[in-house]
């Protein structure tokens, strides 16, 4: 356990570092981030013990720090300082070799077996083996950094400390040296301090944080600190978002730049429609959440596709046959929400409506061969009818996520109510049916104008998206069904 109590020191006389306290567990993997100048790397010199503590105390394992001589130090701690462009003339296995000179015994330090061990490992971890007859100084700056955390780790130490170890490494070599830390740490119970800027990399690697700001410690403890947008924000002096990694849950930031002020068109668009498929082409992207087979979930889309496939249609991976769709109308896949649909495509309804200053426009394409009951336990039938509801909803205003997901429920209400006024039933139940059985929803908002957090049925938007919905899907099933008595 490392314990820092009431630290003050710096440079000569100037107190950089004033009054920290914190404590770091054994095995822990604990970043310390702030921005530049804000005192990272000289709370790390007066903890190694290279700058001169000028007020409190630091107690490792048990022991004040001074207690330790100079060669149980070396062996107890290494540093990866930023200093990775020292010009060694060495080789890149040499280099490593005196991360060992702690564990040599006798006056020549002769290099043991175990030493070439220790040594051929960690330069294959950390992905340097290749370069270990190569010199030093020949090496490109993410490598020598890798070279050099490859002789702190021969060190084999208790505690390690790094002073920005992805500094010169790509993405690739960033994600390894800290996944191959990961597993250093857990097996060998290692305490990892590590000066950090990147963020989400500390978020996806710390077990612990702490904030630092001109020379003192703002917060210490869980990855929540980089959840607190306003303390980020006067600490960094840049406005921050905070959300969720997309796989893994930790937290993640992105900065918000002064936007340079452009054109956003509202719910301007171009409509393209054919015997294959609806396109809406919007200027700006748009805000969006769906369930459609591509671009699902949260995202920023300015094509909106809706294609028709026939009723036997069974794909096995239809979000791949959406993108070839795409590329072959030469519309992007990045930017798209794609749908599928076995109805007729001249079937489609539109309206566009405004409520209190607020335009929506609904697009849907409505079937209702495989309409269900959902409160009903019945097993839903699999032969594929001519039956999806397929709802496109553009809003043109500022939605937050929890709008988008209330302007969901307000759709698929209006859905719902649209189901039961036309007496639509579940053909195995026999019971009023609540939607299809693959139902697909978009909700897009332009973003324009000031947040609004609610898109419910107490609000005027979710007003309007109920009233737009229901009068287009009445029109659309209403299609439908004429198409459907026209076949019979
Ligand atoms: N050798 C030195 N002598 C005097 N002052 C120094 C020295 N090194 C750093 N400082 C000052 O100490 C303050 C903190 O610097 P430090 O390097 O600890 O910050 P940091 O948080 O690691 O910054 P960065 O993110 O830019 O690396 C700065 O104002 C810096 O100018």
């Amino acid at each position: 356990m490392l314990d820092i109590k009431h630290l003050s020191g710096g440079y000569q006389q100037t107190s950089i570092i004033r009054d920290i306290t914190l404590t770091i567990e054994t095995g822990n993997f604990y970043a310390l981030i702030g921005p530049n100048g804000s005192g990272k790397t000289t709370l790390l010199k007066l903890i190694t013990g290279v700058l001169q503590i000028q007020d409190g105390t630091i107690t490792i394992f048990n022991q004040s720090l001074h207690n330790y001589s100079a060669l149980e130090r070396a062996k107890m701690m290494a540093v990866l300082s930023q200093e990775a462009n020292v010009e060694f003339d060495f080789l890149a296995e040499e280099i490593v070799m005196l991360g060992r000179y702690p564990h040599q015994k006798g006056f020549f330090k002769n290099i043991s077996k175990r030493d070439r061990i220790v040594v051929e490992e960690v330069m294959k971890q950390t992905d340097v083996f290749q370069f270990r007859h190569q010199p030093f100084k020949k090496l490109s700056g993410g490598e020598k950094q890798r070279v050099l955390l490859a002789k702190a780790l021969a060190q084999e130490p208790k505690i390690l400390f790094l002073d920005e170890p992805t500094n010169h490494l790509d993405i690739k070599h960033t994600v390894t040296m800290l996944q191959h830390l990961k597993e250093y740490q857990r097996k060998n119970n290692l305490t990892i301090v590590a000066i950090l800027h990147d963020l989400n990399t500390a978020a996806l690697f710390a077990d612990k944080i702490g904030l630092l700001s001109r020379g003192k410690l703002v917060e210490t403890g869980e990855l929540s600190i980089l959840q607190n947008e306003e303390q980020l924000r006067d600490v960094y002096e840049v406005a921050i978002k905070n959300n969720y990694h997309p796989i893994i849950p930790k937290p993640q930031i992105s900065v918000v730049p002064n936007q340079e002020e452009q054109q956003n068109l509202g719910l301007e668009y171009e409509l393209k429609k054919t015997d294959r498929y609806i396109h809406l082409a919007f200027n700006n992207p748009l805000r969006t959440i769906s369930n459609g087979v591509l671009g699902e979930g949260l995202q920023w889309c300015k094509n909106f596709c809706n294609f028709n496939v026939r009723k036997d249609y069974n794909g096995s991976y239809p979000k791949g046959d959406i993108i070839s769709w795409l590329r072959q109308e030469e519309i992007s896949e990045y930017d798209t929400v794609g749908m599928m649909t076995a109805v007729n495509l001249k079937d489609m309804s539109i309206v566009q409506a405004e409520y209190e200053g607020v335009k929506i426009l609904a697009v849907i394409t409505a079937g209702v061969g495989n309409a269900v009951d959902i409160t009903e336990k019945a097993v839903v039938d699999a032969s594929f009818q001519i039956g999806t509801v397929n709802i496109m909803v553009f809003i043109d205003a500022h939605l937050t996520d929890g709008a988008l997901v209330n302007a969901v429920q307000s759709a698929t209400e209006a859905k719902t109510k649209a189901f039961i006024d036309l007496h639509i039933k579940d053909a195995v139940t026999g019971t009023f049916a609540t939607g299809t059985s693959t139902d697909c929803i978009l909700i897009a908002a332009t973003q324009r104008g000031e947040p609004t957090p609610y898109a419910g049925s107490g609000t005027v938007i979710g007003k309007g998206i109920g009233l737009t919905v229901y009068k287009t899907l009445m029109e659309a099933l209403r299609k439908y069904e004429k198409r459907s008595e026209k076949q019979l």
